[in-house]
């Protein structure tokens, strides 16, 4: 029976973020640059807003400049397109992030596009996800780097393995897919309408799962000591009336078959806040020319 061992991402994502605010401290020494990152949050999302809560904290606990800017949910969409364009124009901002979902009557492919691309550190700007697919420097979206930074941790290497990233979304599924590539995996991207699904799934050394439906990935689709990379965050109700997280992974069947396994909370999702905070000091260092 093969013992499975949990990617322990809240340690990993710690300690990135140590690295990080020692390397903006130095920053802020060597040439008088302290990185600015400015969240835009629109409605009021419970979820959401914690998560804007924490990436402003985050940012402040790793020595940058923090800018929350919080608009009702019925903002029109050109107020949105309005604060993104001062915020491009804000010298004290490296970084810029729409928090998404946005409200209906926002289209977010319009407000992702009115970033300054060198200022998206969601890397969802055409520009950032075109200049990853063909292997330029580019902005990566966050929960799909995080993922990569697991998997080599853990991993070392990952030339020659088989890669299955289940979604398609431009958020996780297909960054996922490219950054695997890059690493030399042999890539699949699999989803709702993939024949077999199943036996896909059983074909990869890495299994990336990113569908958003709560433990849709069953214990027998993995192969036995396969790394799975649970990008899942749902909530479901529990008897009590209140809700518990699990992933897109049954991660009880999961246990004696997969090698090694991210948990659902603690896993890919506390690498999110870290590798935005990554991205907030790269861009920063490359708008000034230091990278
Ligand atoms: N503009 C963006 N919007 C959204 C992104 C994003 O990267 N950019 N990702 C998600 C939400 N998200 C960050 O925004 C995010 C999700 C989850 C976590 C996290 O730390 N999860 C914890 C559990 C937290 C909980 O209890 O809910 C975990 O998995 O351990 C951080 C950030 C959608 N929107
Ligand atoms: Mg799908």
């Amino acid at each position: 029976m093969i013992e499975t061992k949990p990617i322990d991402g809240k340690a990993f994502a710690a300690g990135l973020r140590a690295r990080i605010a020692e390397e903006v401290s130095a920053l802020k020494a060597s040439a008088g640059l302290t990185p600015g990152l400015a969240v835009v949050l629109v409605g009021e999302d419970p979820a959401s807003q914690v998560y804007v809560r924490n990436k402003a904290a985050q940012t402040a606990e790793a020595g940058m400049a923090s800018f929350e800017h919080k608009l009702p949910a019925d903002t029109p969409e050109a107020d949105v397109l309005a604060l993104v364009a001062k915020l491009n124009a804000d010298p004290a901002v490296n970084g810029i992030l729409v928090q998404l979902p946005l409200p209906a009557q926002i289209d977010a492919t319009k407000v992702i596009a009115a970033i300054d691309p060198a200022k998206d550190v969601d890397g969802f700007h055409v520009v950032n996800a075109g200049r990853l697919a063909v292997g330029l420097d580019a902005l990566v979206p966050c929960t799909p780097l995080g993922c990569i930074m697991l998997l080599k941790h853990h991993l070392g290497s990952l030339a020659g393995l088989k890669a299955v990233v289940v979604g398609r979304s431009n958020i996780v599924g297909k960054p996922a897919a490219q950054l695997l590539l890059k690493e030399d995996c042999t890539v699949t991207i699999a989803h709702s309408r993939t024949r077999d699904l199943p036996g896909e799934c059983r074909t990869a050394d890495i299994l990336v799962a990113a569908v958003g439906r709560p433990e849709m990935v069953r214990g027998d689709w993995i192969k036995p000591g396969a790394t799975v990379i649970d990008v899942g965050i749902n909530r479901v109700p529990k008897e009590d009336g209140k809700t518990r997280l699990v992933g897109d992974v049954a991660y009880a069947e999961a246990q004696g078959i997969a090698g090694l396994i991210t948990p659902v909370p603690g896993g890919v999702g506390p690498m999110t806040i870290a590798c935005l905070l990554q991205n907030t000091l790269t861009a920063a260092k490359r708008q000034k020319g230091l990278a």
